[in-house]
C-alpha cells in the first residue's frame, strides 16, 4: 500500500473504524457500570463467561509468546508478552475470587454460543500459519478494548458501585494502559514492515475481533 504512512498503521485502522471500535469501548453494558445503573446478573453473566472466554484467551497468548520468540531478534518481545502471561496468572486468580464473592460458580459453566465463536475464533487465531504480526496486532486489540472500556468507567463523574470498582481497576489501572500502548507500539513496529497481504489479513481479523467484542457485551445483558 505505497503512499500509505504505515508508521502508525495502528492508529490509522482506529480512525478509519472509529465508530465500531465506540460500540466496543462505550457499549450499554459498559456505561451502565459506569453510572451504576448495570443489571447484577447481567455482570454475572458477564463474569462468568469471561472466566471461560481468558481460558482460552490463555493459549492464544501463549501461541503469541511463542511466534515472538521464534521470529523476533532480542528478548524486548517475549519480556512484554511474559509480563502479559504473568498478568493473567493473577487474573485467573481474581476471576476466582470475585466470583466466590458474588456466589456464581465457575466450575461446569457452559459457554454460550456467542462465546463459544469467539473462542473458536480466538482458536483459529492460534495456528502457526498466523503470522507473529498479525497475532500480535490482535492481541492488543483484545487487550486495549477492555482497558479503555474500563479506564472510562473511572473517569471523572463516574458512579460505579463500589463493589465494582475493583472490576473496573483491573483493566483501567495505568500498568494495564501501558501494557497496551507498548502491545501497540510493537504491532505498529511489525505492521510498518509487513507484506500487504499480512497487511489485509490483519486487518480483515482486526474487525472481526471489534463484531466479537461488542456481541460480548451483549451476550452479558442477555442476547443469545
Ligand atoms: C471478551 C474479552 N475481551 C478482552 C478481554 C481482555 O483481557 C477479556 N478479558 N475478555
Amino acid at each position: 500500500m505505497e503512499g500509505l504512512d504505515r508508521g502508525a498503521m495502528v492508529d490509522t485502522w482506529l480512525k478509519k473504524y472509529r465508530l465500531m471500535y465506540l460500540g466496543a469501548i462505550r457499549h450499554p453494558f459498559i456505561l451502565g457500570i459506569r453510572d451504576g445503573s448495570v443489571d447484577m446478573s447481567s455482570f454475572k453473566r458477564w463474569l462468568a463467561q469471561d472466566y471461560l472466554f481468558v481460558r482460552a484467551f490463555v493459549a492464544f497468548l501463549a501461541s503469541v509468546l511463542i511466534k515472538a520468540w521464534k521470529e523476533t531478534e532480542d528478548n524486548s518481545d517475549v519480556d512484554v508478552i511474559l509480563a502479559g502471561v504473568a498478568a493473567l496468572n493473577d487474573e485467573i486468580a481474581w476471576f476466582k475470587k470475585e466470583a466466590s464473592k458474588w456466589d456464581v460458580t465457575l466450575d461446569g459453566v457452559e459457554a454460550q454460543k456467542i462465546n463459544l465463536d469467539y473462542c473458536n475464533f480466538l482458536e483459529s487465531l492460534m495456528s502457526s500459519d498466523i503470522s507473529y504480526t498479525q497475532s500480535i496486532t490482535i492481541l492488543w486489540a483484545i487487550e486495549v478494548i477492555y482497558q479503555e472500556s474500563f479506564a472510562h468507567c473511572l473517569e471523572d463523574g463516574s458512579k460505579i458501585p463500589d463493589e465494582l470498582k475493583e472490576t473496573c481497576n483491573r483493566w483501567g489501572n495505568e500498568s494495564f494502559g501501558q501494557y497496551c500502548l507498548n502491545l501497540k507500539n510493537i504491532a505498529n513496529r511489525r505492521l510498518e514492515k509487513a507484506s500487504d497481504d499480512v497487511l489485509v489479513k490483519t486487518e480483515v481479523s482486526l474487525l472481526r475481533i471489534l463484531e466479537h467484542e461488542v456481541e460480548f457485551w451483549n451476550m452479558s445483558q442477555g442476547a443469545s
